[in-house]
């Protein structure tokens, strides 16, 4: 994993089966090939193939237990933390497949950062919150730092909010600003990819407008997969959306192919509330 990955070198030059033609001619940020999951010998992932095309929204849906989270799981090896789960197959990044021994987990996470259900924000100052994951991968100055906790604060639209309180505790801003500052303190390491999982389920819809918004911004600048059980939201994020049920992926178009004219039954059930 090198320093700058924008121009990957790979396309979709295999196109995974029903992946709309216009996304497949994208560069790719991701390949998932055949993986199969394991949480000790229950295997909660079957045969997933699917692209992730550079700088768009992925958008995944499914009923619950189907296996998103554990796919957007994988794509930063996050598992590994737990003993007894286990990924075969191939998640290439990078020129690289993430799953084989000797990848840099710390750089890897650098590189594809991840943002959860609930706001996550550690216990200290707004300002440290953005600091921390910055000073763990690079040393900068004073006066660098300070520049970049602005930018990433800006970029998610809570700079105006937070300026003159950098040094108040993260943990009593609102549920959004929180969700706001977990994705600046994401963004600030300059990843490449943006897992999103659930990323507005805790919060109202005011808050949810303000995030989608900022999903339409950063995805002009990163990759992003966003695990939403949200249908409206899966429809106005998303660029392609993959349809995952009982750990199979059962299909991944265009979101507008998706929403209108999906090819399987089981999703055409799903989207319109028949079951889920
Ligand atoms: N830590 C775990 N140990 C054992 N099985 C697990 C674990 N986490 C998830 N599973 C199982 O793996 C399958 C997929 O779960 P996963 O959380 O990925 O689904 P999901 O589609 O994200 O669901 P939800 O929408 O409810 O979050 C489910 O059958 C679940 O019970």
């Amino acid at each position: 994993m090198n320093g700058d990955t924008r121009s990957s070198p790979m396309q979709a030059d295999t196109i995974t089966a029903g992946q709309d033609v216009a996304e497949a001619s994208r560069p790719l940020a991701i390949q998932v090939r055949n993986l199969d999951f394991y949480y000790g010998k229950t295997r909660a992932l079957h045969d997933i193939s699917l692209d992730f095309p550079e700088r768009s929204v992925t958008g995944m849906i499914g009923p619950s237990g189907c296996g998103k989270s554990t796919l957007l799981r994988v794509l930063n090896r996050m598992y590994d933390l737990y003993p007894g789960q286990k990924a075969t197959g191939e998640v290439l990044y990078d020129g690289q497949n993430i799953l084989a021994p000797g990848v840099d987990l710390n750089l890897l996470r650098s590189r594809i950062g991840m943002v959860f259900q609930k706001p996550t924000p550690f216990p200290m100052s707004i300002y440290d919150n953005i600091a921390f994951g910055i000073r763990l991968h690079e040393r900068v100055s004073r006066s660098e730092m300070d520049g970049r906790v602005e930018d990433a604060l800006r970029r998610v639209a809570l700079w105006g909010e937070v300026k003159d309180r950098l040094q108040a505790s993260a943990t009593a801003m609102s549920g959004g600003q929180q969700q706001r500052l977990c994705i600046a303190r994401t963004i600030a390491t300059r990843p490449e990819v943006i897992l999103l999982d659930e990323p507005t389920s805790a919060l109202d819809p005011v808050s949810t407008a303000r995030i989608e918004e900022l999903l339409d911004e950063l995805k002009t600048e990163f990759t992003i997969a966003i695990v939403t059980h949200n249908m409206q939201q899966a429809a106005r994020c998303a660029d392609q959306v993959a349809f995952f049920y009982l750990g199979e992926l059962v299909e991944v178009d265009s979101t507008a192919r998706m929403f209108t004219n999906p090819r399987e039954s089981r999703t055409q059930d799903y989207i319109t509330g028949r079951f889920g």
